[in-house]
């Protein structure tokens, strides 16, 4: 049988709202971008005065270099792996467009030349995007458990003994933080594990990283599986976006970067990334990058974004809570604690896709089949109703 063959069509996430139904407003909840209280987008102020002083410097408007504009990889490296980590004097970074052009370029990279079996382990399940880059890249893409429905959480388990049980040298992809859709992470503990498993089987690490600050508020702690692994001497390549933590979503903002045994390595992975990166789209946009080089680089921003990225996980995080108060004041007798366990932009809420249909056609309430929903979407005007449509659906 197909590899996917019991892969469920999944719904068209944009799907069109359906006529109200009597309600004043709908509740949607598959958009995977962050709104504000009031469920609009957010430009974050930091982004905004980045911007100014992006403009009021008057740059020219020629060509970047094929790996983009310089500070702000060196920057999105420090961000990504450290200050004073051993990476960033043999870490190869280009800039790229958005996370998913980081994915693509890895997953062309891997193709070309990763020394195992041309494929990527995903895990199940995953971004919606992965397997269709991967593939396109010429990658053959395999699964790895990761999602217990049962407990609404991590098949721990089900995890390691996939990696173990791979063939010796394969490449898995691990969301470093915040994992869509899910919103289920590994303990740090657990993630200590992962990386022993991934070095037992002489496995390859490609980590992606999309929600860097978004996740727990905090930077470093989101990276902490990222830095653990190149702590126990993993050489992991990384795609970076920073559609979510800056909001800079349709700037495409991103970087891949290839950590490398030493520097004469780095020259020789560096010089077919760039090989690579050329017929692609020759060199990325500028502007983005350099919002995002301002905020990294400038002290002051800097330190007012981390406020924003903080704000905004932290405005996640109350409605994860809001919510699952909401389900129990309306004397619901199942056990929510998945809602608060998870972190992130989404919540898989356990909800079947029956009951995912009811609430879009009786409650107005829109969100994917596969039951997760974007908690990004919740404002404190609107988490009432979502309670009380999700008790009606699952009494
Ligand atoms: C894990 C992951 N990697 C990579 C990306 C790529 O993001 P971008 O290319 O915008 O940087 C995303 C963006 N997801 O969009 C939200 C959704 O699932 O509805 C992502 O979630």
């Amino acid at each position: 049988a197909s590899t996917w063959a019991d892969v469920p069509q999944g719904p068209p996430v944009s799907r069109k709202l359906s006529r109200q139904t009597g309600f004043k407003e709908k509740i949607n909840l598959g958009v995977g971008a962050y709104r504000d209280d009031q469920g609009k987008p957010y430009v974050l102020p930091s982004v905004r005065s980045a911007e100014n002083k992006v403009i009021e410097q008057k740059l020219n408007k020629e060509y970047a270099g094929i790996t983009g504009v310089p500070d702000f990889t060196k920057a999105a490296a420090v961000l990504a792996y450290g200050e004073g980590s051993s990476a960033l004097d043999r870490v190869v970074i280009t800039q790229s467009i958005s996370g998913t052009g980081a994915l693509r370029i890895g997953g062309a990279f891997l193709q070309r030349f990763f020394p195992g079996a041309k494929k990527i382990y995903i895990p199940t399940p995953s971004w919606a995007n992965h397997a269709a880059v991967f593939k396109d890249s010429g990658l053959e893409v395999e699964k790895y458990r990761y999602y217990n429905k049962d407990t609404i959480g991590l098949d721990f388990e089900g995890m390691v003994a996939d990696i173990k049980g791979a063939p010796k040298g394969s490449a898995f992809l691990l969301h470093a933080c915040a994992h869509n859709p899910t919103g289920v992470d590994p303990t740090p503990e657990q993630w200590r594990e992962i990386s022993d498993a991934v070095k037992a089987g002489g496995h390859y690490a490609f980590f992606d990283m999309a929600y860097q600050g978004f996740a727990s508020g905090n930077t470093d702690t989101d990276a902490y599986a990222l830095r653990y692994f190149v702590e126990q001497g993993h050489n992991p390549c990384l795609a970076q976006s920073f559609a979510k933590n800056m909001g800079l979503y349709g700037e495409r903002v991103g970087a891949f970067s290839v950590v490398c045994a030493d520097a004469a390595e780095k020259k020789r992975v560096d010089s077919q990334i760039k090989i690579l990166v050329r017929p692609l789209y020759s060199n990325p946009p500028v502007h983005g990058a350099r919002i995002a080089s301002e905020i990294l680089n400038d002290p002051a921003l800097n330190k007012q974004w981390l406020g924003e990225v903080k704000g905004m996980a932290d405005r996640i995080i109350t409605m994860r809570a809001l919510l699952k108060k909401e389900l129990e004041n309306l004397g619901s007798k199942h056990d929510w604690s998945h809602i608060t366990s998870q972190i992130g932009m989404f919540a898989y809420t356990g909800l079947t896709p029956e009951q995912m249909d009811k609430l879009a056609k009786e409650h107005s309430v829109y969100a994917t089949k596969d039951g997760r929903i974007s908690v990004a979407g919740i404002t404190s005007g609107n988490v009432k109703r979502l309670a009380a449509a999700i008790h009606a659906v699952k009494p």
